[in-house]
């Protein structure tokens, strides 16, 4: 795993997100990272819901919680390949902000909140401004979702 996470390289006016900014005391402060350092590919997240995390059964997680884990570590991982593909020290500019066009989500069972998730992202397409991620969510190795993104790098302007 890789010492510093995608999101804290992300300068300050990108780092105000609920999901993955760091300079955002109320948000989830996700953190993306490679699997792997020898693969630039894959990439994984760990996220602990809190109690309030949950959905309309005490001890499940609410659907938004893991669209927005989901669409954080995506988002992230698209980043980092960009950045690698280019050769160049994530940060740097110009910056390389990708946003999410379609997040389309397959939720397999209810995902426990007392656990720790794990946030898996494999970057299967990257052309242009456009990337596909893979993503899925686990707790105990049991994928609870599934996904697929396309985020699209923003215009420099
Ligand atoms: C100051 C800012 C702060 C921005 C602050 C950023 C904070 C990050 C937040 C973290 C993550 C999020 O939650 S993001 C929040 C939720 N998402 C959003 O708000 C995004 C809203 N949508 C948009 O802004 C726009 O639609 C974009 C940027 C996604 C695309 O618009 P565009 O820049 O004009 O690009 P466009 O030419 O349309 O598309 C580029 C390529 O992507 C493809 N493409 C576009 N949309 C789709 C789609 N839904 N499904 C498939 N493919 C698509 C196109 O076919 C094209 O492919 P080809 O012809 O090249 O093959």
């Amino acid at each position: 795993m890789s010492k510093q996470a995608f999101q804290d390289s992300y300068p300050a006016e990108f780092s105000h997100c609920y999901g993955c900014g760091h300079d955002n005391p109320h948000g989830l402060q996700l953190k993306s990272y490679w699997l792997d350092e020898e693969d630039r590919t894959h990439t994984v997240a760990h996220f602990t819901p809190k109690p309030y995390h949950t959905g309309g059964v005490p001890d499940k997680a609410y659907g938004g919680l893991i669209a927005s884990l989901l669409d954080c570590h995506g988002t992230a991982s698209a980043a980092a390949a960009a950045y690698f593909k280019e050769g160049r020290k994530m940060g740097t500019a110009p910056i390389l902000r990708f946003v999410t066009a379609s997040l389309s989500i397959d939720f397999l069972r209810p995902t426990p909140i007392k656990e720790e998730l794990t946030l898996y992202g494999e970057i299967t397409q990257l052309e242009g401004r456009k990337a596909t991620v893979a993503l899925s969510l686990s707790a105990n190795g049991e994928p609870c979702a599934t996904a697929t993104m396309i985020a699209v790098a923003l215009k420099p302007e």
